[in-house]
């Protein structure tokens, strides 16, 4: 067996028993494709994870940078409380829509709301807002940016607060001090960040997986 379906096998088999899909989540998948979006949505183990996560946190208040068809908000809006709050921030309509959708049929329209247009545009007009503290950021955007969402989610937190990163390997790229791609540069640009600033203490982990070998950063804001 090739490496890559052997970690879709051990995948399927960790979804089968630890992360088990509904309707809900099915159908956003099957919409997202349908509406040719393109296949990048965390696997089922990885959405299980992000919701973990929220609920270790206690997570009140969630901001999602990049929504796609709504896969991941799904994962971590089943994490909030009745009247809890998530914020997903995506640049295409059409996504946008597709996710809107997905996230009403879950069932989680009260709680959701998606903001079209580029995040570092929807990010000055949320902070504007003067929301209370995100308990936990994901950020999953365009990579290039991350350096930026990532002071967006120092503004946007406060003490205790989790930052997520995802795709932070790259497939090894990441190593590459010498790359030009905006890719690297901004993810590791963010990951020098995690690893300097006074108010994060963060680390990030290699996965492998039904989406190839990437990986993910974890940011505790400390003050
Ligand atoms: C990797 S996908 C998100 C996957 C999603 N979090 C999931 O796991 O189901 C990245 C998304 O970010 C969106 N995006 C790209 N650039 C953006 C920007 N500048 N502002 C907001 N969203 C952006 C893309 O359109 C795409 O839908």
């Amino acid at each position: 067996m090739s490496e890559s379906h052997l970690w879709h096998a051990v995948d399927a088999y960790f979804t089968a028993h630890l992360a088990p899909d509904d309707e809900a989540l099915r159908a956003a998948l099957r919409d997202s494709d349908a509406a040719g979006l393109p296949q990048v949505a965390v696997t089922a183990p990885q959405g299980k994870l992000l919701q973990l996560l929220a609920q270790i946190q206690g997570a009140r208040t969630i901001l999602e940078i990049g929504t796609l068809g709504g896969y991941s908000t799904i994962w971590l809006a089943r994490a909030l409380p009745a009247d809890g709050r998530l914020v997903s921030l995506e640049y295409s309509p059409v996504h946008a829509e597709v996710a809107t959708r997905n996230i009403a049929r879950a069932g989680l329209d009260k709680v959701v709301e998606v903001r079209v247009g580029p995040a570092l545009e929807s990010l000055p007009h949320l902070a504007d807002e003067n929301p209370a503290p995100f308990d936990l950021v994901f950020i999953d955007a365009d990579k290039a940016n991350n350096p930026h969402y990532l002071e967006w989610a120092l503004k946007l937190t406060s003490a205790g607060s989790l930052i997520i990163i995802d795709n932070v390997v790259r497939e090894g790229r990441v190593t590459d001090a010498d790359s030009t791609a905006p890719d690297i540069r901004g993810t590791r640009t963010a990951i020098e960040m995690i690893g300097s600033h006074p108010r994060l203490s963060g680390t990030a982990v290699q996965t492998v997986g039904a989406k190839g070998y990437d990986g993910f950063a974890l940011a505790r804001v400390l003050a």
